[in-house]
């Protein structure tokens, strides 16, 4: 934290001197590209991707130790019954993820991708958001922080997920907060809310958007108010990949609308980032858009702890391939074009 000011100043910096992309890795990869032995343009996004990677790693294209981040946190907000199931799911989850047992374990296996899971303070749910602010100033950024810490142990492309019962509540009103529209607009059934549940989760992210709507210009006094801790986390874990070069794919509606909190302070801060899969949740299109990005994937998942990340986190691994281990023309006496 700073030596003075408030909790919030570093990262105020941080989001002002946001590094940009490697353009002689970028012209590399391109000329490397040009000479594979395929039509020009011919893998499509594929190309792409290896492109990005390139721009944001300041390397050629490799994903050697690809990393899921599921953060997890608990929300004051479900006394409101804005979701079918107890918090106490959370916790639950956060054992069976370590246990193997939970959708983001099959496909972290599958895909060959480390998973680490961060649980913050599970025991201590954040303030009900329709009733005071979800953090303090201090919590808000010590949690931030402490989400940097997901691109500590080294990795070249980092997946964002979340766990956290009711957390699809705090995603609507972070997007209404940010982007207006009504609540209805926003609010999805999350895990499967419906009828009186769904009526109250309406009423409860309308609330707190007008409770806080004075203090909404400014993104991280909106993600400390509206937010939660594994938002908080999310958000800080995106921010330390950009210093770090680690390229980010994100999940599903919550982890987005972290990400897009980011972006209202800085236009160009997830610009090292790509949306994995769009959810189920009928925000989930809306808000992606409002990020200027196009989903990797559309499976119909509606899950989040990181699974559409994480199955995009394949096709990103294939596109590294491709670029890095194809052969030249040359190298394999295949005739380029006249
Ligand atoms: C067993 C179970 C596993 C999950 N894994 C992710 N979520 C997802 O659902 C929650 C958000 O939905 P809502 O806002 O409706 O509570 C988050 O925990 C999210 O990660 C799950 C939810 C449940 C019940
Ligand atoms: O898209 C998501 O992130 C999502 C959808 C439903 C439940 N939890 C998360």
């Amino acid at each position: 934290m700073s030596a003075s000011g408030l909790p919030f100043d570093d990262f105020r910096e941080l989001l002002r001197n946001l590094p940009g992309p490697d353009s002689a890795a970028l012209v590399a990869a391109r000329e490397r590209d040009a000479q594979l032995t395929k039509p020009p343009g011919a893998l499509g996004r594929l190309e792409e991707i290896a492109f990005w990677l390139a721009a944001w790693t300041g390397r050629p294209p490799a994903v050697t130790r690809p990393l899921v981040a599921v953060f997890a946190g608990n929300h004051g907000v479900t006394r409101q019954g804005v979701t079918p199931y107890p918090p106490s799911v959370t916790q639950q989850m956060v054992e069976n993820f370590a246990a193997g047992g939970a959708a983001i374990n099959q496909i972290c296996v599958s895909h060959d991708l480390g998973l680490k899971v961060f649980d913050l303070a599970l025991d201590y749910p954040t303030g009900d958001i329709t009733e005071e602010a979800a953090l303090s100033e201090r919590d808000c950024a010590a949690t931030m922080a402490f989400g940097m810490e997901a691109v500590a142990g080294g990795t070249d492309l980092l997946c964002i997920g979340e766990m956290g019962i009711g957390n699809t509540t705090i995603a609507a009103a972070i997007n209404l907060g940010l982007y207006g529209g009504t609540a209805e607009e926003w609010v999805g059934p999350g895990t499967g809310s419906e009828g009186e549940v769904l009526k109250r989760k309406i009423a409860a992210v309308e609330k707190a958007v007008a409770l806080h709507r004075d203090h909404l210009s400014d993104p991280l006094e909106l993600m400390r108010r509206l937010g939660g801790r594994e938002i908080a986390a999310m958000a800080g874990a995106i921010l330390a990949a950009r210093m770090q070069k680690v390229p980010v794919i994100i999940d599903g509606y919550v982890a987005t609308a972290a990400a897009a909190i980011l972006k209202a302070a800085n236009p160009s801060a997830l610009d090292h980032c790509l949306i994995g899969h769009v959810s189920g949740e009928p925000g989930h299109m809306r808000a992606i858009e409002k990020l200027g990005k196009t989903p990797l994937l559309a499976l119909g998942m509606r899950l989040g702890e990181g699974t559409g990340a994480a199955l995009a986190a394949g096709i990103v691994k294939a596109a590294a391939a491709c670029h890095s281990g194809m052969a030249t023309f040359a190298q394999a006496g295949v005739s380029n074009k006249e």
